[in-house]
């Protein structure tokens, strides 16, 4: 079906839009009190992201309450480490945990690439799901982590504030590394392309920790395999007018900002950037941009966002290719009339 709302997907091909798109990263979560009620209902956050009935909903919850400009599916980066076995839980207030960590070659070498559609075929289902609910009101974004960043999760064991256990692995055995960060990629890859198939409009890739790395190993270690994956994807062909079926890839290293330029050689369409970049200071127009408000901003009052987002069109001026966006995942305890008062604000200060 034609899509209703096509601003997100025109300003990801830095196409001229009637006004800047917005929509925020974990925009379905428990800062909505109706995403808290279907939590409790299901119990558990993975038995919601394995439940494509339950994930479709998530994902359009903040649709229906909001004028956001494309929505992203509800799942977790986490689906394929738990898919190749690691036994993916989470614990009350301590984030994403695994059952069996890797340590060592013996169990990379045992990882199986997972099959999209049938190991991860929830995934699928809710895509599709969602795509039918959605009726063309706006896009729908499919999305994975880096093969780096699902690698510091694997190694660790969960989330990590120093990431020692996969920093020793880099410097004392990388070829170990090397190889299960090629496995992630082959199996990204699959991942993704199915997510396309069965209807996902755009590809974001979450590189949440990418910007721990120095930037010798971010080009080894991260940045490598990201391209890779790129160059694998069936997204069509990109032309000099807007293409509707073309389905563009957002690559969001956090703490990536002083690597834009090598960032913009990995061949994505758009590159995510948070609050610490001067967006001024940005090529235009030549990839697009998405980001990149402090989600902390949201605390403030209605003065306090829209002059912080102001700021932000501002640097960007009126270039094509400007996706708004927090700099981060909104924080759980945002107040909900924050959300429309930075909605809002975008979409009148930002019409041309
Ligand atoms: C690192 C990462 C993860 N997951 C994700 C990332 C990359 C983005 C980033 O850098 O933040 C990506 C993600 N996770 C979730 C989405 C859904 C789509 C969206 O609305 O953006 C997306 C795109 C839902 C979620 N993923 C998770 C929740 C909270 C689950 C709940 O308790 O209901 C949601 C809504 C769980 C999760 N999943 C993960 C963590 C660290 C946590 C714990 C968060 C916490 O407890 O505060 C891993």
């Amino acid at each position: 079906m034609p899509l209703k709302n096509d601003r997100y997907l025109r300003a990801l091909q830095c196409q001229p839009v009637d006004c800047t798109p917005i929509w925020m990263m974990r925009q379905a979560g428990r800062y909505l009190p109706e995403y808290r009620h279907l939590r409790a209902q299901a119990g558990d956050f993975m038995t919601m992201c394995k439940t494509p009935e339950l994930a479709c909903e998530a994902t359009l919850q903040p649709i229906r309450r909001y004028d956001l400009d494309a929505a992203i599916i509800f799942s977790d980066i986490l689906t394929i480490p738990d898919a190749m076995g690691l036994g993916l839980y989470f614990e009350q207030g301590e984030g994403p945990k695994f059952k069996k960590s890797i340590n060592d070659i013996s169990d990379i070498k045992q990882l199986a690439i997972p099959d999209p559609e049938s190991e991860l075929g929830y995934v699928m289902d809710a895509i599709r799901l969602t795509k039918r609910e959605l009726n063309g009101k706006v896009p729908l974004i499919g999305f994975s982590g880096s093969p780096w960043t699902l690698a510091t999760y694997m190694i660790e064991g969960g989330s990590s504030k120093t990431f020692t256990k996969i920093k020793k692995m880099l410097y004392s055995d990388p070829l170990s590394l090397h190889l299960l960060l090629d496995k992630l990629s082959d199996s990204i890859a699959l991942y993704l392309n199915a997510q396309i198939q069965a209807g996902a409009q755009s590809i974001m890739i979450f590189d949440s920790w990418g910007g721990v790395l120095s930037h010798t190993s971010y080009n080894e270690f991260s940045l490598y395999y990201m391209t890779k994956i790129i160059s694998l994807l069936n997204r069509g062909k990109k032309q000099n007018t807007f293409t509707p079926d073309y389905v563009p890839v957002t690559l969001f290293t956090k703490g990536g900002g002083l690597w834009f330029e090598k960032i913009m050689s990995s061949g994505c369409d758009a590159i995510g950037v948070d609050w610490t970049v001067d967006l001024s200071s940005l090529p235009k127009e030549k990839v697009a941009i998405q980001g990149n408000l402090d989600p902390t901003v949201l605390y403030g009052n209605r003065h306090t966002i829209e002059e912080s987002a102001n700021q932000v069109l501002k640097e960007y001026g009126h270039y094509n290719g400007h996706i708004f966006n927090l700099g981060h995942g909104i924080n759980q305890d945002t107040p909900l009339e924050s959300v429309d008062i930075l909605i809002n604000v975008v979409h009148q200060r930002s019409k041309r």
